[in-house]
């Protein structure tokens, strides 16, 4: 806009009128603004509030301040500049009129008094206090976010549930990166217990509230999913209440703006829901399925539905997180992570956040080091962060950092933690016996009463399936507004009008399980076998549904009925920690707090439930004969049976469980199987006499969990461990153990990150071990040099007939010793080597190499950088090679030329089946001139 010509801004307002008049919305921060800056009198504005409706208040704006000439005008422009936000509607109209403030008013001051603005600083400045401190009871355990948040593996999944990698920061989280439904709305974030789902989204709000997150959203609404399921079957509410009600209200909106804008422009409303897995299932109850008007009263479950399907608010953003193992369908998705915990280097980061002096960071270091079960099991930041406040007790109180001398259990980590808590609450010992040798005995001994009545408000929540409590509900279990500082409890976000909080939940469900397992064994009233209810109840094999997509399936339970949650895996925790509190080593503890003739009675009891489900769970495995092997793929069942197993301690049952299993090759693929389980599979797996095949590819138990493992390792004929995040270190436990006892038969390490240190340590696998016949390490980080070691060791096996290498970067050097290695092989039957950087010249070198072999059947040389220079090479192969079957040479850059060439040889070739040579450089037309040889395959 050239503001050089006269009164330019009047005219443009008397040009533009009736846009303006059709498009602004936000009149009472136009009149705020020319206010201040007396370009209007009070008089003035009365006058424009007397119109009663938008566009006349507008048009009498307009009026004015074209009455009051061009520098009015153009303030006028330049609050809509100024004021995006809420002038969304003119910004195209700005940018069409190239408005561009002069130098005298681009110094005048714009005070945004839009509604919606507003409401975005007070949605801004709420999440911003409340994001502030990771929520613990106490205000003197409360920890900055900032101070202790460490970022964790997020893994990126697409709709088949393949790896897409890891996010590389949260800034990833909203935009685009690694989509695989476009037209979804969801980003759902799924992760087990304890992984931090929760954490992640507080992070994700703290970030939005300093606008410091990658995203152009300005509303941002977060629910807890479960507060969805508290209100009653009748109850209708607007979706204008759920946001405002039960989130944040708008103040000072008298023509509902905000309401009407979030219609309007919802892509810039971003929700976050959390804890998926915690709906109650009550919804089959509703016959109306989705709400389409956003005026509309509805179930509040029905308004979450509708708005995480899109029939509300299409186009907004959202962040569901859930449990692993609830699923939803893939239409809905529009990216899925999966949060796999902190990795080792993440776990120093955390370490470093936790022990601010050297020297204590170090002794940590130690203990950890000493123990990788005790680092698997601190993968999973809740129990990290219960290890390490465990730590900081144990050096308060005794100038230690080490843990107790026992075999450490989850139910260990738990019980440090309820003496952490229970230490808060009983009389603090005399100042010089501050370091004392108070015994976790005495400890539990002297909290019992607060113990029981924790234990029991945590059990009351599991058979109720209710999880936030009243101040009712926990006077009715013995506990005073004392006990609520000793820390299990941690306040809801909502206070009552004295600003304090109202209800309470515990500190995590996990520790909820932990005592409702306590209150399980301390309990001396209901009849001993009532430990046994929650396995009941998990054994029932219940196929989980989609919800809340399925809302329409009918299910047979009575009004009223609390139903379970999507999944039972609190449920599951508790039998767990039963488990751990019954255990032979928790004996001496557990005499202390009830009754030993009880205490006798109820351990009888769970190891001869233990002992027949695991009999019959074992035997009702579904085996498969393949091959002359008897298989069996087990499910996540499995693992939470050889995870109870393991928290007993009991040799007997592992026994049972151990010679149960009749296969002689066991599946635990995608299982979530992390690097702590591994600790209870050893434990399980050492009590077997036969050998086994075990195949764990597609979990996340990493390095730790291989150094579990390794007393097992004796047993194992097929180590399959693609997909599990190992690095050089695992390696070097397996070769060891490997090249100690020589019965491997198969090699599974595809897609970890094995360098070329790993790879030397697999060839000394190959080498020395004589049976094996598998080896998989494609999708590493292997380069020419590891090639090199690896070609060399597979040219001296006489055993092996099937290596998978993809996905390296040997390139030309390590074709060049994959040739050697091939030239007289005696067994290599199956070699892949694509996506390795092959060009010609490497290839040349293994097509004439092939000439002399006599065993491969097929190779796969697909992704590689071939062009027609190995064309000759190849056809003179073809018309000699009287083994090959297949060759694969998919994606090169092969032409119509070298095709020709492979096309003759073919015919003098009656071995080979085929040769796929899609994805090179040819036309359809020139395809078309090979119908004739059909064993040329281009599709
Ligand atoms: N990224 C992180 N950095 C630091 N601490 C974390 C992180 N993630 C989790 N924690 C710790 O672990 C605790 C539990 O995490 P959180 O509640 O987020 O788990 P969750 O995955 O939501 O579990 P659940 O599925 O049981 O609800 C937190 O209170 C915090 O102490």
């Amino acid at each position: 806009m050239d503001h050089t010509e006269e009164a330019q801004c009047v005219k443009v307002l008397t040009y533009h009128r009736e846009l303006l008049v059709s498009r602004l919305r936000s009149v009472q921060c136009i009149l705020d603004n020319l206010l201040a800056g007396e370009f209007l009198c009070e008089e003035d504005v009365e006058i424009v509030q007397r119109n009663a409706t938008k566009p006349d208040q507008v048009r009498k704006i307009l009026e004015l301040v074209q009455c009051k000439g061009e520098q009015a005008c153009e303030y006028f422009i330049f609050i809509i500049y100024k004021v995006s936000d809420a002038y969304i509607d003119l910004q195209p109209w700005l940018k069409e009129i190239g408005f561009c403030p002069s130098s005298d008013i681009a110094v005048k001051e714009v005070v945004n008094t839009d509604p919606i603005s507003r409401y975005s600083e007070k949605m801004r400045r709420e999440m911003s206090r409340d994001t502030h401190f990771i929520m613990s009871y106490g205000q003197q355990q409360e920890t900055r976010l900032e101070d202790l948040y460490t970022d964790t593996l997020m893994e990126l999944f697409n709709e088949s549930n393949e790896s897409l990698g890891f996010m590389e920061s949260l800034d990833q989280l909203l935009g685009d990166h690694k989509v695989f439904n476009p037209q979804g709305e969801i980003v759902y974030v799924v992760g087990d217990a304890g992984v931090g789902k929760s954490i992640l989204l507080q992070k994700v709000q703290n970030l939005w509230s300093k606008k410091e997150l990658e995203t152009d959203t300005i509303f941002f609404f977060r629910f807890r999913c479960r507060m969805f399921s508290i209100f009653k079957e009748t109850e209708q509410i607007s979706l204008r209440d759920i946001l405002f009600k039960y989130n944040c209200h708008p103040d000072h909106d008298p023509d509902d703006e905000v309401f009407d804008y979030i219609l309007r422009f919802p892509e810039k409303v971003l929700f976050t829901f959390d804890g998926y897995d915690e709906i109650q299932e009550d919804l089959d109850l509703m016959n109306v399925l989705e709400v389409v008007s956003p005026e509309a009263k509805a179930h509040p479950l029905q308004l979450l539905v509708s708005l995480l399907c899109g029939k509300l608010l299409k186009g907004s953003q959202k962040v569901l997180t859930a449990r692993l193992g609830v699923e939803i369908r893939n239409n809905v998705i529009r990216k899925k992570v999966v949060l796999r915990g902190f990795s080792p280097a993440h776990l120093k980061t955390y370490i470093n956040l936790h022990f601010k002096e050297k020297e204590h960071r170090e002794l940590v270091s130690v203990q950890l080091d000493a123990s990788p079960h005790l680092c698997g099991l601190c993968s999973t930041p809740l129990f990290c962060w219960i290890v390490f406040k465990s730590f900081k007790h144990l050096h308060t109180m005794h100038d230690s950092f080490n843990l107790p001398d026992t075999r450490i259990t989850l139910t260990n980590i738990f019980l440090l933690l309820s003496e952490v808590f229970l230490s808060h609450s009983i009389s603090p010992a005399p100042p010089l016996l501050k370091k004392s040798t108070r015994c976790t005995l005495e400890t539990f001994r002297e909290g019992l009463k607060t113990l029981v009545a924790f234990a029991k408000l945590a059990l009351q929540g599991m058979d109720r399936v209710s999880f936030i409590y009243n101040q009712d509900e926990i006077s009715a279990c013995g506990l005073s507004e004392e006990d609520l500082p000793v820390g299990f409890l941690k306040p809801v976000n909502e206070y009552n009008a004295s600003g304090s909080p109202t209800n309470f939940e515990f500190l995590h469900i996990t520790l909820q399980s932990f005592l409702a397992a306590f209150a399980l064994v301390l309990d001396e009233q209901d009849a001993a076998h009532s430990i046994l209810k929650f396995f009941t109840v998990c054994s029932r094999k219940r196929e989980l549904p989609c919800i809340p997509f399925n809302f329409c399936i009918s299910t047979n339970s009575k009004p009223g009925e609390k139903k379970p949650l999507a999944t039972n895996e609190h449920l599951q925790f508790t039998n767990l920690f039963l488990c751990g509190l019954l255990s032979k080593a928790n004996i001496s503890l557990m005499e202390c707090l009830v009754s030993p003739v009880l205490l006798k009675k109820k351990r009888a009891l769970l190891k001869s439930y233990l002992s027949t489900s695991v009999k019959s769970y074992v035997k009702g495995l579904p085996y498969h004969n393949v091959d002359e092997s008897r298989k069996v793929h087990v499910l996540p069942n499995f693992l939470w049976m050889v995870r109870c197993i393991f928290e007993t301690g009991s040799k007997e049952i592992a026994q049972i469980a151990a010679k149960g299993i009749t296969a002689n090759f066991i599946k635990l693929g995608y299982c979530n199987v992390y690097s702590g389980d591994c600790t209870a599979l050893n434990f399980v797996l050492q009590h077997r006499q036969k050998l086994l095949g075990v195949d764990m590819d597609n979990n996340i138990i990493g390095d730790y969990g291989i150094k579990q493992l390794r007393p097992s390792f004796c047993k194992m004929t097929v180590v399959r461990f693609c997909v599990n995040q190992l690095s050089d270190s695992s390696i070097e436990v397996l070769a060891e153990e490997l090249c100690k006892h020589k019965i491997v038969e198969v090699l599974g390490l595809y897609s970890n990150h094995i360098t070329d240190v790993g790879a030397k340590l697999v060839a000394r696998i190959i080498e020395e071990c004589p049976k094996l016949r598998v080896v998989k390490i494609g999708k590493n980080k292997i380069t020419s040099v590891g090639g090199r070691n690896l070609a060399s060791a597979i040219q001296k096996s006489s055993s092996i007939f099937d290596v998978g290498m993809w996905g390296n970067t040997i390139g030309d050097e390590g074709a060049e010793a994959f040739a050697e290695a091939l030239r007289y092989h005696p067994s290599l039957t199956n070699l892949s080597l694509s996506a390795n950087g092959i060009t010609s010249h490497g290839g040349k070198f293994l097509m004439e190499a092939l000439k002399e072999n006599s065993v491969l059947r097929i190779f796969w040389l697909v992704q590689n950088e071939l062009t027609d220079d190995v064309a000759p090479h190849l056809a003179e192969l073809v018309k000699v090679n009287t083994t090959l079957t297949n060759l694969w040479l998919i994606n090169n850059q092969l032409t119509l030329q070298g095709i020709n060439h492979i096309a003759e040889a073919l015919t003098e070739n009656t071995a080979l089946k085929e040769i796929c040579v899609k994805g090179n450089q040819l036309s359809e037309e020139e395809e078309q001139q090979f119908v004739a040889e059909r064993r040329l395959r281009f599709h």
